[in-house]
Formats: structure tokens, C-alpha cells, sequence
């Protein structure tokens, strides 16, 4: 395909994601909420606010200006915190060319409706299911910035525009692999944060290796079987958009979901842990969908409490 790709959202992944782009061969625009994160990509190359140490290719650029970026891209590559996207892409939208093709890099759920990315771009854009394009696997967006081997899922209902992205996106460090399990790869990615956390207040409690592997082999058992419940194939959780991201994410002190799940298992309050991970980490916003979190009103709890559920017996039967 010719012609420019935008990415909007010039945040971690974003930005290392705009890299990756380019260096496929792509003409990039990254859109930049702030205008001094756009000039300071356009004048140096860089975005030291979330990866510093990155210089990124020639061929990107960055604006501010949501119009300009999407102008007749053939690719539009999304990467807000999954909380703003509605809004965000309702301003977005009338911009979008009648064909182009939407990718998804956000790993969480709609607090209130429980919609999965892929379905609130559906809703919002008014576009076609088979015309957005998901992106998820183990990819902390550190490492692959630093040109670090990886590799994902690009997943979509439609073969054709998944091996396109797949194509668009496929660097000798980034290695995709198309599916068309769009629920389950979306689920892998959203899930795997809220078990992260868990993962790091384990880590901060000291607590040992038999714990942190239950967490994670029983975490994806149950990943698994909401997965199912929703439509998504089981093999999806076995591959690099389920086992493979949940396994990075908990163990890496890269990972902002582990991290903020950290500062909780050291005492601290979820005011603090926000404060001292500051970017996204999206398993906290799924933890505690009651939280206001920061905004001008500060922090306060928008229900006294939410339900707790059953614990899930060990004679659920399934993974174990
Ligand atoms: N960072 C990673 O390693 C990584 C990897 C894979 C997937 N993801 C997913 O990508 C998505 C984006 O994460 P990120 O890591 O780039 O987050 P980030 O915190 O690094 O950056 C978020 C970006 O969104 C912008 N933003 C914040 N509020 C906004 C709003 N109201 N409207 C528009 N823009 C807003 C911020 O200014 C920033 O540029 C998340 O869903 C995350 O789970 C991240
Ligand atoms: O830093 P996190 O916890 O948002 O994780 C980043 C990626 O999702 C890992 O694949």
C-alpha cells in the first residue's frame, strides 16, 4: 500500500509503535495530544517524556492537528488510553478516509458498557467490524523501541486486511502473525493486566515463585474461560496474545500494570500508585471501576462498592 499511516497517541507504545512503522517503510504522522510532545518529535526525533533514549526514523513526523494526521491515511493506528477513546475518536472520525483501515493497540475494557476497543471503534466510527484491525501480543513498548526481537498477533474478521497490516508492519525485530480471533486477542491483552497487578503485589509481598505461577497459569484458566463464554477460541490464550503477553507483562519490571501493582504490595494507596507509575497502566482502571480517578474533581468513589463475585471452586472444570 502507498500513502502515510497516522498513529494517534504519542504515548509509550505509540511512539515505539510509529517506529516500527517506519522502519517497515511507512511515512508516519504521529497526532500528539500536546503540541510541545509534536514539536519536540519534529525537531529532534525524539519523545523523551515515554521513551527517552529512542531516536526515531526520518520518515516520522508528528502533529498536534488530528486532521492533518489522519488526511488521507490508508492506515489509522490507535493508541489512547482505552478510557478516552470514545470520546477521542468521535472527534476523529469525519477525518477517516471511507476506506481506511483501523488498528487497535489499546489493551482494556469500557468501564460501563464492558465493550471491548474493537467494538467501541465499530460504534463510534461507524465502520465495518471486517475494517478494524487489532494488534496485541507481548510488546512492551521499551524493548521493541530499543529494536529488541518481538512478536504479535494482528488480528481481524477479514484474512486480506490482517495480512495487510501484517505486511505494513513486519521489521527483521517485529515479527506479526495474523488471526482471526479478534475477541480473544483483545481479551488476552485486557485481562493480562488486571492479573499483573496481582503479579506485582505478590512480587512486593515477597511472597514466592509457587504463588506468582499459580497466578499466572490459573490467571489464564480463567482468562480462558471468559474468553470462551464470549465467543473467543481457548488456542488464542495459548498463543503470544494470551500466555505470551500475560508472562511478559507480569514479569517485567517494564511493565506498568506489575508496577503500579507494586506500590500497592508496598502499602501504598492507589492515589500513590497512580501518581508514581504515571502512564497508563490499564488493569487498575478494570480493578477498580468505581475510582474516580484524577481529574479536576481528585479522587473519589463513584459507588460505595461493587459486588465480590463467587471464588471460582478447583472443581471448575477446564484448565487447571
Ligand atoms: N506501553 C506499552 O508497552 C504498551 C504495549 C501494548 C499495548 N499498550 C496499550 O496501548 C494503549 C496506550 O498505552 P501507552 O502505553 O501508549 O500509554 P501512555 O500512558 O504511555 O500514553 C498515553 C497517551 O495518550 C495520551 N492521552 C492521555 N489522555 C488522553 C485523552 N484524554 N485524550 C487523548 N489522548 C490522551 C497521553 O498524552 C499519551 O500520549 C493502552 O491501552 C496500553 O494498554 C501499551
Ligand atoms: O506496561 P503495561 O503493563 O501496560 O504492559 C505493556 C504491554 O501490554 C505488554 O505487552
Amino acid at each position: 500500500m502507498s500513502g502515510h499511516v497516522a498513529v494517534l497517541g504519542a504515548g509509550s507504545w505509540g511512539t515505539a509503535f510509529a517506529k516500527v512503522l517506519a522502519d517497515a517503510g511507512n511515512e508516519v504522522t504521529i497526532w500528539s495530544r500536546r503540541e510541545q510532545v509534536a514539536a519536540t518529535i519534529r525537531s529532534t526525533g525524539t519523545n523523551p517524556d515515554y521513551l527517552p533514549g529512542l531516536r526515531l526514523p526520518a520518515n516520522v513526523t508528528a502533529t498536534a492537528d488530528a486532521g492533518k494526521a489522519v488526511s488521507g491515511a490508508w492506515l489509522v493506528v490507535l493508541a489512547v488510553p482505552s478510557q478516552t477513546l470514545r470520546g477521542n475518536l468521535a472527534e476523529w472520525t469525519g477525518f477517516l478516509a471511507p476506506d481506511a483501515t483501523l488498528v487497535s493497540l489499546m489493551k482494556g475494557i469500557e468501564l460501563g458498557t464492558t465493550k471491548r476497543m474493537s467494538q467501541v471503534i465499530v460504534e463510534t466510527a461507524g465502520v465495518a467490524a471486517d475494517r478494524v484491525v487489532v494488534v496485541s501480543g507481548p510488546n512492551l513498548a521499551p524493548e521493541i523501541a530499543a529494536g529488541q526481537p518481538a512478536a504479535t498477533v494482528v488480528a481481524c474478521t477479514d484474512t486480506d486486511r490482517a495480512t495487510l497490516v501484517q505486511n505494513a508492519v513486519t521489521t527483521s525485530y517485529f515479527r506479526p502473525y495474523t488471526n482471526g480471533d479478534v475477541i480473544g486477542t483483545e481479551l488476552g491483552g485486557a485481562v493480562k493486566n488486571v492479573i499483573a497487578l496481582a503479579y506485582g503485589i505478590a512480587t512486593a509481598m515477597r511472597l514466592g515463585d509457587n504463588t506468582k505461577a499459580t497466578l499466572i497459569t490459573r490467571g489464564l484458566a480463567e482468562t480462558a474461560r471468559l474468553g470462551v463464554a464470549l465467543g473467543a477460541d481457548p488456542l488464542t490464550f495459548a498463543g503470544l496474545a494470551g500466555l505470551g503477553d500475560l508472562v511478559a507483562t507480569c514479569t517485567s519490571p517494564l511493565s506498568r500494570n506489575r508496577t503500579f501493582g507494586e506500590h500497592l504490595g508496598r502499602g501504598e494507596t492507589l492515589e500513590q500508585a497512580q501518581v508514581a507509575t504515571r502512564q497508563t497502566a490499564e488493569g487498575s482502571r478494570a480493578a477498580w471501576p468505581s475510582v474516580t480517578w484524577p481529574g479536576p474533581t481528585g479522587w473519589r468513589c463513584r459507588s460505595p462498592s461493587r459486588s465480590s463475585g463467587s471464588a471460582t471452586r478447583a472443581s471448575t472444570p477446564g484448565w487447571r
